[in-house]
């Protein structure tokens, strides 16, 4: 007698192929489910799932047997032809521990590539044994059938749906079988073929000696993640019934990356490119894992976001962490090889991870005026980190910070400047200081009164250099006595010179746009600071040739440019030849 489903069940089917699975392939995954659950609910005695494709039943369908618990007649009735029936939960309705299965679904899968599925079951509970079919458009049957099965256990037919035969044949379900069940416990046959491995990859028989195991992991790194590995970390975690390896990218990967790990749980492959295992920060380690007390999603290809994995996710990130800091300090030079390639990533995740913020600290180095060291160390000896967000602003002050014995920390490369910002929000205002280049001036000392006025003497005589520039000359006293003159050049008024410049040469338009743009300009945006224990500067100081003093001036204008690195304007290169040109044609005459 025919019966129908309480509900549409084509509608279900659409639902489940193009919302539920990513697609059909999941139908073998979840035969292959059930076989293992049955064979688990069976407890003990055989455990064997063999698969006969289309090419070996002949008659393009595909059968699928199990030595599992099997099903009674009333069994079929409320499982197999209720949606969302199953066998799986307690009393209480939770999913039980030891099965694959739990949300009574999965065997509809089976219409993404069938048009009947046919069922013949025995019991290990008695009763005699059960013929169950069922089409796609919703209606079934059952009869008991004493001769359709002799043993115990379940076997599945599958008639394909017109276009999906390709999805029974051999290679493709042999490839799909082993994907997805070659670590499950029971054997998986495909004609002679067992499809199962003995062991999961990743345990270390106790006779292995360790480089052996390491070789043996790269390779299936190798062959599953498709680089080989940095470093191999085993990976265990009792609580979550988890065993595993983390395996860590010998090249730069980039930190938006899909996080892609190969997850198993309860022996059942889940996916190869499952994200949320691992924290954020660890974006450059892949991990092949197997757990039983991670959950899945209803559609089995990710994991469910739940205290177990929030706690597992701590518990990795925490291993990784130790294995960094032992890293750093049992083969110094292997970890820094390997944050030279991670840095980027790793400071561009600090920036929302504060567990990172920390290893950042610990361990990426950056450049200072006290040599290349960590911020740890750094902030050892300066209490404050006083930086620059700019690499040329660092290469121009660096000399003379170091030789005030001020600790300068160049924060002018990717995501540097943000992290000193983040710094202070996590540590308190006073954890980081961007230095403006003006700051210096304060601490370098005034000439004796003889000296500066001598030199603004000589100065007044190039004034109209320093306006050419936009530039106020100031005398001090500061150490290296090399370097006779530093440029000091306020960012913000800089822009306004630029603008200023654009605005003579464009349309009203624009001008007018920047105009807005431009606060009004007050002094000078550059401060020429001379260094008066220089002897070229106590030379000018001696000067009265007007025009010597302009070249003297202009020349040290240039060079202190230059020094500073900024760009130069076509202004600048003309002020540079005209210069330069000029002492040499004086040093020539001569
Ligand atoms: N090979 C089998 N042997 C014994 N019982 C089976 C077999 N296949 C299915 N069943 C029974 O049918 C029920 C429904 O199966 P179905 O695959 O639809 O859902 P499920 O496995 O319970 O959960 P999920 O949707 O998570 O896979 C199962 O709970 C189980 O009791």
């Amino acid at each position: 007698m025919s019966r129908s489903f309480g509900v549409d069940l084509r509608g279900i089917i659409e639902l489940l192929s193009q919302h539920l699975y990513s697609s059909p392939r999941v139908y073998i995954r979840e035969l292959l489910q059930n076989a293992t659950d049955a064979i688990t609910a069976r407890g003990g005695g055989p455990a064997s799932i063999r698969i006969d494709p289309a090419e070996s039943t002949g008659d393009g369908t595909l059968r699928i047997a199990d030595t599992g618990i099997g099903l009674t007649e009333d069994e079929v009735h409320t499982l197999l032809s209720t949606l969302g029936r199953t066998s799986k939960r307690d009393d209480l309705g939770f999913a039980r521990q030891d099965f694959l299965g739990q949300f009574g679904v999965g065997l509809l899968s089976c219409f993404l590539v069938a048009d009947e599925i046919h069922l013949v079951s025995r019991s290990a509970k008695g009763g005699p044994a059960v013929r169950w079919t069922a089409d796609a458009s919703g209606t079934y049957e059952v009869v008991a059938d004493e001769s359709a099965r002799a043993e115990i256990g379940t076997t599945v037919t599958l008639i394909p749906r017109k276009d999906a035969e390709h999805w029974l044949q051999h290679d493709m379900v042999a490839a799909l079988a082993r994907e997805f069940g070659e670590l499950l416990p029971a054997d998986v046959e495909i004609g002679s073929e067992r499809l199962t491995l003995p062991e999961l990859p990743w345990l270390r028989p106790s006779g292995e000696p360790v480089d052996d195991y390491t070789d043996r992991m790269a390779a299936y790194c190798e062959r599953t993640f498709g680089f080989r590995p940095f470093e191999v970390l085993p990976l265990d975690i009792p609580a979550a019934g988890l065993t595993g390896a983390a395996f860590v990218m010998p090249d730069a990967a980039h930190p938006g990356s899909r996080q892609a790990h190969r997850i198993y749980l309860k022996r059942m492959l889940v996916g190869d490119s499952v994200e949320g295992l691992l924290p954020d920060w660890a974006y450059f380690v892949r991990c092949a894992v197997n757990s039983s007390a991670l959950r899945p999603t209803a559609s089995r290809e990710s994991l469910y976001q739940d205290e177990t994995l929030l706690a597992v996710r701590d518990e990795l990130g925490a291993v990784l962490k130790d294995w960094l800091v032992r890293l750093g300090a049992t083969e110094p030079d292997r970890a820094s090889a390997l944050l030279a390639k991670h840095q980027l990533g790793m400071k561009s995740v600090a920036l929302m991870d504060d567990e990172l913020l920390r290893l950042v600290e610990h361990w990426l180095p950056f450049e200072t005026t006290d040599g290349t060291m960590t911020l740890r160390q750094f902030r050892r000896r300066y209490p404050s980190i006083a930086y620059t967000p700019d690499v040329d602003e660092f290469r121009q002050l660096a000399s003379i910070a170091q030789a005030q014995g001020v600790g300068l920390l160049n924060a002018g490369y990717a995501y540097d400047a943000e992290l000193m910002r983040r710094l202070t929000e996590v540590d308190g205002p006073s954890a980081t200081r961007r230095v403006v280049p003006s700051e210096l001036l304060a601490t370098m000392d005034h000439p004796d009164a003889g000296i500066e006025g001598a030199l603004r003497t000589s100065l007044k005589l190039a004034q109209t250099v320093l306006d050419r520039h936009d530039c106020e000359a100031l005398p001090r006293e500061f150490d290296p006595v090399s370097l006779p003159a530093l440029l000091i050049t306020d960012a913000d008024r800089e822009r306004q010179r630029d603008n200023a410049e654009i605005s003579e040469q464009s349309d009203p338009l624009w001008a007018e746009l920047l105009g807005q743009l431009a606060e009004p300009a007050s002094t000078a945006s550059q401060q020429l600071v001379l260094n008066t224990r220089n002897p070229l500067v106590r030379r000018l100081s001696e000067l009265t040739d007007r025009t010597l003093a302009e070249l003297t001036v202009e020349s040290l204008y240039v060079h202190a440019l230059l020094q500073s690195r900024r760009p130069m304007r076509p202004k600048d290169t003309a002020a540079l030849n005209r210069s330069f040109l000029d002492l040499l044609d004086r040093a020539v005459r001569r």
